[in-house]
C-alpha cells in the first residue's frame, strides 16, 4: 500500500473531485461519515460525554461534521472551535452552518484560554489540525493539547494526531495529542512507523474515502506499507518437477568461539524458507555442534579453531550471508578482506561483517551491486555515522542503498528495506522478537530465499514480512515473553500457509456479536 506525502493526498483530492464530478465538501462528509459509524458501531448510543476538538482547516472541518452526526444520533456532544487563524476552510464554514442549523453552538476557544475539564471516563475527538500542519502550534494551542493530554479520556485522533507532522519530528513532546486511536483516512502516514513519532498513537486504522485508485496506482512514493497482498503476489509457487539444484546453495560464513549457535539459527532459517542446500563455513570448533544440531546442512571448518581466517566458496553456490558471531578477531578481518577482494555473488552482509566494514570502510566498495545489508540501528549508525532524528535516519537508509546499489534492511520495530530510493515498510513483528538470535533468522531468511531465485529486493521484504508474521503467529499461544528466535524459525511455515489463507467471511449475526462485546 502507498504512503502519499500531504501534497499527493491533496492531489489525489482534487483529482477524485473532478474525476467523479463531486464536491470537496462531499467528500468531507464521507470522510466524517466513516468516521462516526466507527464511533456508533462501538459507542451504540452511550450518553458518554464526547468532547470535539476542532480547528479551522479541513480537519476540524471533519470534527464538525462528525459533531453534527453524533448530535443527530443524540449523543452528549460538546464542540470546542480552537480558533488558532482565521483563514478558515470552506468546508470548515459549511459544516459550521450545518452544526448552527441544529443548534449545536461551539465553543471558541483562543488564547485568552478558558478550558472546560475532561473527566477521565469521557472521549475526545481530535481534529484540531490534521495533515496540513506546518509549523509548531502556538504556545496556547498547546495548552490545548496538554490540557487533553493530561485528562486522561479516551483520545481519538482525526486522521493523524494533532500536532504531529507527516514528514517532520516535532520540536518538543508537549506539541503533539497523545492518541488512543487514529482513523487515518486512505492512507497511513510515514510518522505511524518511526520510533520518535510512532510514540504519539497507540493504533492505527485506515478508513476509506474513496480516492480515486487510478490516481494512486500511479503516484510515484518514497515509501509503501508492505501487508499481505504486497507479499503474497511476491511468492513462487515450487514446481512439480523441480529438484535440490532448482532451489539453490546457500553458503552461511560466521560464528567463533560461544557464537555458533548464530550460524546454527541462520542455516536453519535458511533451510525452513527454501534453499535447495545449505552449507556452512565456520572455525573448527563449530564442526561438532552444527553437524549434531542440523544433519540437513554441510558443514566447511577453518583451519583455525575458535575463529575464521579464511573463506572457502564451494562449487555452486549461489549466494553467501556472512556475519553472524563471527567476531572481529584480527584474522577475521584479513578473511574478509581476501575475500571480498575475489568475491563476485551476491551477498547478505549482518552483524560483525556490518561491524568489520564499518572500521575499514575501504572494503565497502569490494561489496558487490544487488547486496543485502541487514544492520540494527547500532550496526547502521557504525556504518553511517548519528542521525538528529528518524527523518534523517530514513535520509541516510535511502542515500547508503543508492551509493551501494544494495538493498538496506534496516531494522526495528517496522523493519524498512531500501533499494532505488523506495522505503518499503514492514506490517509484521512485535516486542517478543526483542530477543537475542532473532536477526540471525532474518538474515538466514533473507539468504534462502534469494538462493531460490527471488531477487534480492523481493527477497528481502518477503523474508522480513514472514520473520513477523511467523512470531506474530506464535506469540498468539506462547506470548511475547517465551518468543525465542528458534521458535521464530519453527513458525516459518505457519506463516508461509497464512499468506494464502483467505479470510473467512464473518456471520453477520457473529459482526454484531463481536460488536456487542467490544
Ligand atoms: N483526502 C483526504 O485525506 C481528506 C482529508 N480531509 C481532511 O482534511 C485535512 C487537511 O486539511 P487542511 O489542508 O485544511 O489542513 P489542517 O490540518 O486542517 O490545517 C489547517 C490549516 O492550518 C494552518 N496551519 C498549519 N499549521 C499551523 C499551526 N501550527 N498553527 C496555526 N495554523 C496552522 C494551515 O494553513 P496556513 O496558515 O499555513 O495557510 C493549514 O492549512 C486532513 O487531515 C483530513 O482531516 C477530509 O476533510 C477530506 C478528504
Ligand atoms: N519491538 C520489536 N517489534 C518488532 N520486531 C522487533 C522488535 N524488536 C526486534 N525486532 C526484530 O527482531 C530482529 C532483531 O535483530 P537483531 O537486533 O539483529 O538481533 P540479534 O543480533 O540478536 O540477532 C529484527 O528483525 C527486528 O526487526
Ligand atoms: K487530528
Amino acid at each position: 500500500m502507498k504512503i502519499l506525502s500531504a501534497k499527493q493526498v491533496h492531489e489525489a483530492d482534487n483529482f477524485t473531485i473532478q474525476k467523479y464530478g463531486i464536491t470537496s465538501d462531499m467528500l468531507m462528509e464521507r470522510a466524517a461519515d466513516q468516521v462516526f459509524n466507527w464511533i456508533h458501531s462501538r459507542l451504540q448510543g452511550n450518553p458518554i460525554k464526547i468532547h470535539v476538538f476542532c480547528g479551522i482547516g479541513n480537519n476540524g472541518g471533519d470534527g464538525l461534521a462528525v459533531a453534527r452526526m453524533l448530535k443527530e444520533h443524540d449523543y452528549n456532544v460538546v464542540v470546542y472551535v480552537v480558533n488558532y487563524s482565521e483563514k478558515r476552510s470552506k468546508d470548515f464554514l459549511i459544516n459550521l452552518d450545518r452544526l448552527k442549523e441544529r443548534k449545536l453552538w461551539p465553543e471558541f476557544i483562543d488564547e485568552n484560554l478558558h478550558l472546560t475539564s475532561i473527566g477521565k471516563d469521557d472521549v475526545v475527538i481530535d481534529a484540531i489540525f490534521g495533515i496540513g500542519l506546518n509549523r509548531d502550534p502556538e504556545p496556547w494551542v498547546v495548552k490545548v493539547l496538554s490540557h487533553i493530554n493530561a485528562s486522561g479520556a479516551f483520545v481519538l485522533s482525526v486522521d493523524i494526531p494533532s500536532g504531529l507532522f507527516m514528514e517532520q519530528a516535532p520540536s518538543s513532546e508537549e506539541n503533539v495529542i497523545k492518541a488512543d486511536v487514529v482513523l487515518s483516512f486512505q492512507t497511513p502516514k510515514l510518522s505511524f512507523f518511526l520510533p520518535e513519532t510512532a510514540s504519539y498513537l497507540n493504533h492505527w486504522e485506515l478508513l476509506d474515502i474513496g480516492l480515486d485508485p487510478e490516481f494512486i496506482y500511479n503516484a510515484p512514493t518514497e515509501y509503501q506499507y508492505i501487508g499481505k497482498p504486497e507479499v503474497a503476489a511476491l511468492y513462487r509457487p515450487r514446481l512439480k518437477f523441480s529438484h535440490k539444484g532448482t532451489y539453490g546453495h546457500a553458503l552461511i560464513v560466521g560464528g567463533s568461539y560461544g557464537k555458533i549457535g548464530a550460524v546454527q539459527l541462520a542455516a536453519k532459517a535458511t533451510l525452513t524458507v527454501g534453499a535447495g542446500l545449505v552449507s556452512t563455513y565456520v572455525p573448527a570448533c563449530g564442526y561438532m555442534p552444527l553437524q549434531t544440531a542440523l544433519p540437513e546442512v554441510m558443514v566447511i571448518t577453518d583451519e583455525q579453531n575458535k575463529q575464521i581466517s579464511a573463506v572457502e566458496v564451494p562449487e555452486k553456490v549461489n549466494v553467501i550471508c556472512l556475519g553472524m558471531g563471527l567476531g572481529l578477531h584480527d584474522d577475521t578481518k584479513i578473511a574478509l578482506t581476501n575475500f571480498l577482494k575475489k568475491n563476485k555473488l551476491p551477498l547478505a552482509l549482518d552483524a560483525d561483517a556490518l561491524n568489520l566494514l564499518s572500521a575499514n570502510r575501504q572494503l565497502l566498495k569490494l561489496v558487490p551491486e544487488g547486496s543485502v545489508f541487514t544492520p540494527h540501528p547500532k550496526e547502521f549508525e557504525r556504518l553511517v555515522g548519528t542521525w538528529s532524528s528518524d527523518f534523517e535516519k530514513l535520509e541516510k537508509a535511502k542515500k547508503f542503498s543508492a551509493q551501494t546499489k544494495s538493498v538496506l534492511v534496516l531494522k526495528g520495530a517496522h523493519t524498512i528495506c531500501f533499494y532505488n530510493g523506495v522505503g518499503y515498510i514492514n506490517s509484521t513483528g512485535n516486542p517478543g522478537m526483542a530477543t537475542g538470535g532473532s536477526g540471525d533468522v532474518l538474515a538466514g531468511m533473507v539468504t534462502g530465499l534469494i538462493a531460490q531465485g527471488y531477487d534480492v529486493l523481493a527477497a528481502s521484504v518477503m523474508a522480513t514480512y514472514l520473520h513477523g508474521l511467523s512470531a506474530d503467529i506464535a506469540v498468539t499461544t506462547i506470548g511475547y515473553e517465551a518468543l525465542t528466535a528458534s521458535k521464530i524459525i519453527e513458525g516459518i511455515g505457519a506463516a508461509f500457509v497464512e499468506l494464502f489463507k483467505r479470510e473467512q467471511p464473518q456471520q453477520q449475526g457473529q459482526q454484531q456479536q463481536e460488536r456487542a462485546e467490544q
